[in-house]
């Protein structure tokens, strides 16, 4: 068996943290030969919530479960860990835009990108899911210079998934033989979940989605705007924001950075370099392939007149969240 890994969970005593401690536990994200240590961070009057959630986990009896670590203090917390998944931050109600949670939220970015580049390895993988995920990954990085940039992600996994999973029920196959579905630029009401590349298997052949469905105004209109919107959706029905669907979307992308895709093409938010005409030195989803824990943008699609523009605005709104959020980090 390996040496254990320090993984962090932050918001660890809230609702996705709930579902995801127990998917890292088992062996769901590092593999079933890993064992892990839980350094599990949480605000301080969050401390009485979090021991009911150690207790849990003990409870459990997970045999890759090597300790756990529960803390209000960012640098103990990130101390030495291999992983970090940054969770804890505000969710946002009914009617609300995930960017109105920026300036309540990015502040908790700084702080956690700081207390990374004075404690953690210098090959942490970090996922930022705390909403606006993109840019709150921007900001992080950019308080932990001692990091790597290409180490900070933001999660568009959630959405991915959901395409998948939308065009899966409109041809009738299974969510595993839909392939290649994008999901370009913000976590965010402009994101563009894109079909276009997408192929599934129908009665044991792959062809193009866009060929199965045979409906231009579905996969440019209600598919777009039913993902773009899937979490309002979500959080109108619940009066809470996803969680179990989050925390698997979490692990999905962490397992696939950490054991690689092959072929698999999967949605990432990363610091861009300006690929397909985006704007640099956002983080911008874009679809990788993973091999040796490094992260690659897929290479030579060709962008639509339709693509081009959607690409646009999504880049368009990341450029002025990342102001705004660097005029919130100023105070
Ligand atoms: N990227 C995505 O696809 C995606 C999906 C779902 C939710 N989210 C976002 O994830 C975040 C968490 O959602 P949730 O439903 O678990 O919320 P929650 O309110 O249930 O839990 C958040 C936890 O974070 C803690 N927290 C607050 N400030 C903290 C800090 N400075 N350090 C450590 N912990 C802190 C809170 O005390 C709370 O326990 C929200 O911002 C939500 O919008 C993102
Ligand atoms: O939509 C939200 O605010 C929560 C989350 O980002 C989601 O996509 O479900």
């Amino acid at each position: 068996m390996a040496e254990p890994i320090r993984v962090v969970v932050t918001g660890a005593a809230g609702q996705i943290a709930y579902s995801l401690l127990y998917q890292i536990a088992s062996g769901a994200v590092f593999g079933p030969q890993q064992p892990v240590f839980l350094h599990l961070l949480d605000i301080a009057p969050m401390m009485g919530v979090l021991e009911g959630v150690v207790m849990e986990l003990a409870d459990c009896a997970l045999p890759l479960l090597a300790g756990v670590l529960p803390t209000a203090n960012p640098e103990e917390a990130f101390k030495d860990v291999a992983a970090a998944f940054l969770v804890g931050a505000m969710p946002r109600k009914e009617g609300m835009e995930r960017k109105d949670l920026l300036a309540a939220n990015v502040r908790i970015f700084k702080e956690q990108g700081q207390a990374l580049d004075k404690a953690a390895r210098k090959d942490v993988k970090v996922l930022v899911v705390g909403n606006p995920a993109n840019t709150n990954a921007l900001i992080c990085s950019k308080y932990a210079p001692s990091i790597p940039k290409e180490n900070f992600t933001a999660m568009t996994r959630l959405d991915q998934n959901r395409a998948q999973s939308q065009l899966a029920a409109k041809i009738g196959v299974p969510v595993k033989d839909v392939k290649r579905v994008i999901i370009w630029g913000n976590h965010s009401s402009t994101q563009f979940p894109d079909a276009s590349n997408a192929v599934a298997i129908v009665g044991g052949a792959q062809k193009s989605v866009s060929e199965i469905i045979n409906d231009d105004a579905y996969l440019k209109g209600a598919f777009v705007t039913t993902v773009q919107k899937r979490g309002a959706a979500v959080i109108a029905a619940r009066k809470m924001s996803s969680a179990l669907s989050a925390a698997k979307a979490a692990s999905d992308h962490m397992r696939d950075w950490f054991l690689g895709t092959e072929d698999r093409w999967v949605s990432m938010g990363v610091v861009s370099d300006g690929s397909y005409g985006t704007p640099r030195d956002v983080v911008y989803s874009f679809p990788v392939t993973v091999t040796n824990g490094k992260w690659k943008i897929v290479e030579g699609l060709t962008i639509s007149d339709f693509a081009r523009q959607m690409l646009d605005a999504t880049g368009k709104e990341l450029v002025e969240e990342k102001q705004e959020a660097l005029d919130v980090c100023k105070d």
